[in-house]
């Protein structure tokens, strides 16, 4: 049984780049047993939060904390977290088995893993290719095995499903609910409202580094008949670059508030 306790934990998180925040006073809690939608307009802070969480970008405020720690305190970061934040993160001239086997060395996680998590994300007859002369679909899978490998309690999905096919795309959605399921953590970042509404159970919707709602999706869709027309009422003011109904051009709303 999952337990209650929130595996991701943010404090008053706060990003600044120059003088905008990126992220601005963020405290949420993300629980496991669920998928939890991290959703936004575009520049809203999803993956700045995300990359604060792996230790990739420093927070000027607050606190990051997965299962209680900060990624810097971690070991063997693998065991505890898993993400893909870019499908591209392997090296091209590496075979998938190679990619795979290096993260595990790293990690003290079994090698017995690679091949596992290889036949788990159906690449087993492309372990031996490389990396660079993978589809995007491919990668996409090849960073969801990374993910995967050292069996963490935790998983951090930025738009996993970008470019995917449709039997991908339903393909990572079956992912994600099978590992909350097992009673894993699962933050999935999404532009996709169809996809979400499919996918996750609880949803956590920024707007200009801030947090705008953090609630079950049940509420969400009851709140409109559907998440999209909910989503798009509680961020119609957070719509950083937006195109004007008339013409279809693009303004730039930034500035003016
Ligand atoms: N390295 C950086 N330098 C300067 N500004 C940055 C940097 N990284 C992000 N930002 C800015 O921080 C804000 C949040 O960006 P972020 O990529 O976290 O948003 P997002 O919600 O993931 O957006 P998207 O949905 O478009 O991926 C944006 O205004 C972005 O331009």
């Amino acid at each position: 049984m999952p337990s209650v306790t929130a595996m991701i934990t943010l404090r008053h998180v706060t990003k600044r780049y120059g003088d905008r925040a990126a992220v601005d006073d963020l405290t949420v809690d993300v629980h496991p047993g669920r998928v939890t939608g991290f959703l936004g307009p575009n520049g809203a802070g999803k993956s700045t939060t995300m990359r604060i969480l792996l230790g990739l970008d420093r927070a000027d405020a607050g606190e990051a904390l997965i299962n209680g720690a900060r990624y810097p305190e971690f070991r063997w970061p693998l065991r505890e977290v898993g993400a893909i934040l870019d499908a591209r993160s392997a090296h091209p001239g590496r075979t998938a088995r190679a990619h795979l086997l290096a993260l595990a060395h790293s990690n003290r996680i079994p090698l017995r893993r690679v091949d596992e998590v290889l036949a788990q994300v159906g690449l087993e007859s492309a372990a031996g290719k490389r990396a660079g002369r993978f589809s995007l679909g491919m990668g996409q899978r090849l960073g969801i095995a990374a993910a995967l490998l050292g069996d963490p309690p935790v998983l951090m999905f930025d738009e996993p499903v970008n470019g995917l096919d449709p039997e991908g795309v339903r393909w990572v959605r079956e992912l994600a609910r099978s590992l909350a399921a097992e009673g894993r953590t699962v933050l999935l970042s999404s532009h996709l409202m169809s996809e979400a509404q499919l996918t996750a159970d609880h949803l956590v919707i920024l707007g200009r580094g801030r947090l705008l709602a953090d609630a079950p999706l049940a509420e969400f869709v009851a709140s409109h008949g559907s998440l999209e027309d909910a989503y798009l009422a509680l961020t119609a003011d957070a719509v950083e670059y937006g195109t004007t109904r008339e013409q279809g051009t693009t303004r730039e709303q930034g500035a003016a508030r």
